[in-house]
């Protein structure tokens, strides 16, 4: 698969003002979470800001590994699972952090784990929206959120470049 055409580029602001306004949503439910598990690695920037704007000081990582080469989805490699403790009445009470859902695969996996935690993510496409509790933006599924983790500052070719105009 090659990248989808759609590009919906975060910078740093806009990513902390996202992960802040998924703080507020879950502020919002009234529930208090006793720990944090992050899906690492994209969980673990908004899980430091859930964590500071919910004080939840207990974090724990799960760590999943699916798109080996940036675009494409292989099969999901658990590196590490999440700690017993954790797991008891099937997570009730914790909140499972991701940055996104996009197919849902990594978000399914998790709560087979623990089918009672509360799910949240930034950003989410359909196919994955069923898998979560809470979520702040959705994109189209053809569309390849570029997190500011990953980027760097390149040259743009300018839009009338090669046009006949
Ligand atoms: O809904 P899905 O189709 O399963 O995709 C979503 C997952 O894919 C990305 O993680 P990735 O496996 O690329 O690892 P990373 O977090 O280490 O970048 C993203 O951070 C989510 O965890
Ligand atoms: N952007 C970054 N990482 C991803 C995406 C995306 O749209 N989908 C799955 N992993
Ligand atoms: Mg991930």
């Amino acid at each position: 698969m090659s990248l989808p055409d759609k590009a919906f580029p975060v910078s740093w602001d806009q990513f902390h003002r996202d992960a802040r306004a998924l703080a507020w949503r879950l502020a919002g439910l009234g529930q208090e979470f006793r720990a944090i598990v992050c899906i690492t690695r994209g969980g673990l920037v908004p899980a430091a800001i859930i964590s500071r704007e919910l004080n939840i000081r207990l974090i724990e990582t799960v760590c999943i590994a699916s798109y080996h080469d940036y675009v494409n989805q292989g099969e999901l490699s658990l590196l590490k699972g999440i700690t017993p403790e954790l797991m008891t009445d099937g997570g009730a009470g914790v909140l499972v952090v991701d940055d996104l859902t996009d197919t849902g695969k990594t978000a399914l996996e998790v709560r087979e784990m623990m089918p009672k935690a509360h799910f949240a993510c930034v950003y989410a496409k359909p196919k994955g929206v069923p898998t979560i509790d809470t979520f702040v933006t959705e994109v189209s599924q053809d569309t390849w959120i570029y997190f500011p983790w990953d980027m760097g500052f390149t040259y743009q070719e300018p839009i009338a470049k090669g046009s006949k105009g």
